[in-house]
């Protein structure tokens, strides 16, 4: 059954406690914090000083997507501000398995994320480091924008190659556009946890959280 993560991305920060609660409350077990470099992509967004402080507000799995160029320099702070999951870019790495091991030496899970155009077979090579292989489902860096369904097949794919070579412990994450109406589809390709923003915090917490749930126990993956 697929899970949902929260993309603080598209929080209001100026009731940010507020909405941590509701989260909370809406029994949201896994926080997706985006860090952005505006090198790697063109934004930037917080670091790891946001996510010690988050770190006492909410006691679920801190999903750390690091969308920076040369992530190696800055796991350990990471880590140390209570990162569970860190998730380095396949594509802004010079040494994609000396990251990724770092991670894992720094007392974390490892992901590894891969953009919408970069082949899923990239990172058979690294999964024997890896703990969740994360397709973006848009082009980094802004929340809102549109699913790219030409990804559905990449998950699907990558699913089968997991579940065929013994890697079936590795997560499969998704993230960009999911919503009402792509949730089901991302499910069904194969993907552990689905990452929202915009379409959680748009309106009612509780009420978004409790629906795209439902959209996604739809599933028909087994
Ligand atoms: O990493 C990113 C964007 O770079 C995502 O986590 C988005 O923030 C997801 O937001 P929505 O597409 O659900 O609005």
């Amino acid at each position: 059954m697929a899970d949902l993560a929260v993309s603080l991305l598209s929080a209001d920060f100026s009731c940010l406690e507020k909405q941590l609660q509701e989260l909370k409350e809406a029994d949201v077990k896994w926080l997706h914090i985006d860090v952005m470099d505006g090198n790697f992509v063109p934004s930037i967004s917080f670091g790891f000083p946001i996510v010690k402080t988050l770190r006492k507000a909410f006691s679920g799995v801190f999903d750390v997507h690091l969308m920076i160029q040369e992530p190696i320099r800055y796991i350990k702070e990471f880590a140390e501000s209570g990162s569970d999951m860190i998730t380095i870019h396949l594509e802004a790495c010079e040494d994609v398995e000396a990251t990724l091991r770092w991670i894992r030496e720094c007392g974390c899970k490892a992901g590894l994320a891969v953009n919408p155009h970069t082949p899923i077979e990239e990172v058979y090579p690294y999964l024997h480091l890896t703990d969740m292989v994360l397709a973006m489902t848009v082009q980094p860096g802004f929340g809102g924008q549109k699913y790219i369904h030409s990804v559905t097949k990449k998950v699907e794919t990558l699913h089968k190659y997991l579940n065929e070579n013994g890697f079936d412990s590795v997560l499969i994450e998704v993230d960009g556009g999911i919503c009402l109406e792509t949730a089901l589809e991302a499910a069904d390709a194969g993907s552990d946890i689905l990452v929202s923003g915009s379409s959680v915090f748009k309106g009612n917490i509780g009420q978004n959280v409790h629906d795209l749930l439902e959209a996604m126990n739809h599933s028909e993956k087994v």
